[in-house]
């Protein structure tokens, strides 16, 4: 959570490359980074972006305190005190361009372009990329999980399985981006205007004598808000009786129910089952809630199932992205300053999906105006022409995949956040990303949506960029000769 005092967030390497720039007096040198991912994670068609309020926090607070600067002093580098004496003044003056948070994105175009001296873009890299990866990873998990919930409530349950506590928070933030509804952590509802919501757990249970007088005496203490967790003893013979009596005692004061829990078994089997015991008992207004390591394949297969759950509590599968623990965004130099002059560069690679694409990089949407859907990304030069005529289309590996639009709007994607180290960009608020996302959302046909084997959405490089990218990787390949 903390945000000032992140300045050794970073890997050694990006110290040791400062240091060594800063030896060689090439440290002011201008540079232009790239974040981008190459692969879509659980196998979706697009992922959320998340994780810019966080970047632009601790970009607009990197300073290197004088704790961090004795500590980097004892380092085994021995670095020059002169070093360590411009560390205490540096302030990140670049500019950065992001995708807003919300936004649907896709492999190979630039989430986010970092540009200003070689020393600062170099330092921010190992947390930029860990703040984006991981909110970016839950923002799409709980986007599937979104996806098959439909109307349904999503609760976020994950924090104890969290991996630790800034994960739970974030993870949180995360998932309401993408839809949740609330989030049982009371921090995150604290510190980002989430709503919380809680039930209770076995333990409130067996801490009384008998499961009737567990309920009712949750009941009488929070006669509005009750949801009774059921399957402690036994979920049909006990747990849903003693909630009808509850409830009917609680009716008795004028007050209604509003849910009970199950938490183990066959989740499909005893919904049906409750939910006909609780219809028959004149409780058709309580709801049924379900948890157990939940994720977006269980609850398909509940709904398909006939379960007769109204609220989904998603935890451990959700927060950890069980399945894909780790997004692989990586972060690399475009362009690099010789001699006064902003030159491309390209990393090379024997894997030819690894090879950049050099130079810096704005993205455009393209959205058909008559069906107002996104056709593709389009990836241009900052000093192109913004596409509004006839566009073609080119996959270079395919050309039979080549196509033209028109009538279109271009959006573009990337928005300035800093300006010569000024916050220029107004950060919206929680609610105004979330709806900014379902618009996004929106934008895209749902072949591109579904989760399982979705359309691969076009991310196509204007020609320069391609033409570019050719050349260099030519002229690599001569000097290789
Ligand atoms: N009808 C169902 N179809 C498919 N999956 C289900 C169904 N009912 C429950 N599940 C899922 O199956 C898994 C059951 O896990 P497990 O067998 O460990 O739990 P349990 O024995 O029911 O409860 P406990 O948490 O007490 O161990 C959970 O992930 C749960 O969400
Ligand atoms: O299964 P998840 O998706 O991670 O959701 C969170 C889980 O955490 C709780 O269980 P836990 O056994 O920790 O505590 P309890 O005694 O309250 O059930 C809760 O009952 C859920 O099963
Ligand atoms: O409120 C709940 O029911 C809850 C919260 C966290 C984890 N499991 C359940």
């Amino acid at each position: 959570m903390q945000t000032a005092g992140l300045a050794l967030h970073t890997d050694k390497y990006q110290i040791n490359m400062m240091y060594a720039h800063w030896v060689n007096r090439s440290h002011q040198q201008k540079a232009v980074f790239e974040a981008y991912f190459r692969k879509l994670p659980f196998g979706n068609g697009y992922a959320v972006f998340a994780g810019l309020e966080r970047i632009v926090h601790y970009i607009a607070n990197l300073r290197f305190s004088d704790e961090d600067l004795k500590y980097l002093s004892e380092q085994e580098e021995n670095y020059d005190t002169a070093f360590l004496e411009e560390l205490k003044q540096f302030r990140f003056c670049g500019n950065i361009y992001s995708m807003k948070e919300g936004a649907l994105v896709f492999p190979n175009e630039p989430l986010i372009r970092v540009e200003g001296t070689i020393m600062e873009t170099q330092l921010v890299e190992t947390a930029l990329l860990n703040f984006m990866n991981f909110q970016t990873l839950i923002a799409t998990k709980a986007s599937r999980v979104k996806q098959v919930a439909g109307d349904d409530i999503l609760l976020e349950f994950g924090t104890r399985r969290a991996q630790e506590a800034d994960a739970a928070v974030w993870g949180a933030r995360a998932a309401y981006i993408a839809g949740f509804h609330a989030t049982s952590n009371m921090l995150a509802g604290q510190k980002f205007g989430i709503p919380t919501k809680g039930t209770h757990a076995h333990s409130w249970v067996q801490s009384f004598s008998s499961e009737q007088e567990a309920f009712d005496t949750y009941a009488k203490v929070m006669p509005d808000e009750v949801t009774l967790l059921v399957d402690t003893f036994d979920t049909l013979k006990s747990g849903v009786p003693h909630a009808i009596e509850t409830a009917k005692k609680l009716e008795a004061a004028g007050k209604k129910m509003s849910a009970i829990r199950l938490d183990s078994g066959d989740l499909a089997y005893l919904s049906i089952q409750a939910r006909k015991m609780l219809d028959d008992a004149g409780l058709s207004y309580i709801k049924i809630v379900a948890s157990n390591d939940l994720d977006e394949n269980t609850i398909l297969n509940l709904k398909a199932q006939g379960a007769r759950i109204d609220t989904w509590g998603v935890g451990t599968q959700l927060i950890t992205a069980a399945d894909q623990p780790a997004l692989g965004g990586v972060y690399k130099l475009v362009e690099r300053e010789v001699n006064g002059e902003m030159v491309p560069t390209i990393k090379i690679s024997g894997n030819p999906e690894k090879v950049s694409t050099p130079g810096k990089k704005d993205v455009y949407r393209i959205v058909d105006r008559v069906t107002g859907k996104a056709t593709a990304d389009y990836i241009v030069f900052p000093d192109e022409e913004k596409p509004r005529d006839r566009l073609k289309l080119f996959n270079p590996q395919h050309p039979y995949l080549q196509k033209y639009v028109k009538n279109y709007e271009a959006v573009p994607m990337l928005h300035q956040i800093f300006e010569n180290g000024k916050l220029v960009y107004e950060l919206p608020s929680l609610e105004e990303i979330r709806s900014y996302h379902r618009a996004q959302m929106e934008l895209f046909w749902p072949e591109y949506l579904r989760k399982l084997n979705p359309e691969i959405y076009r991310v196509n490089l204007s020609e320069k960029v391609w033409d570019l990218k050719q050349k260099l990787m030519a002229e690599f390949m001569q000097t290789e000769e």
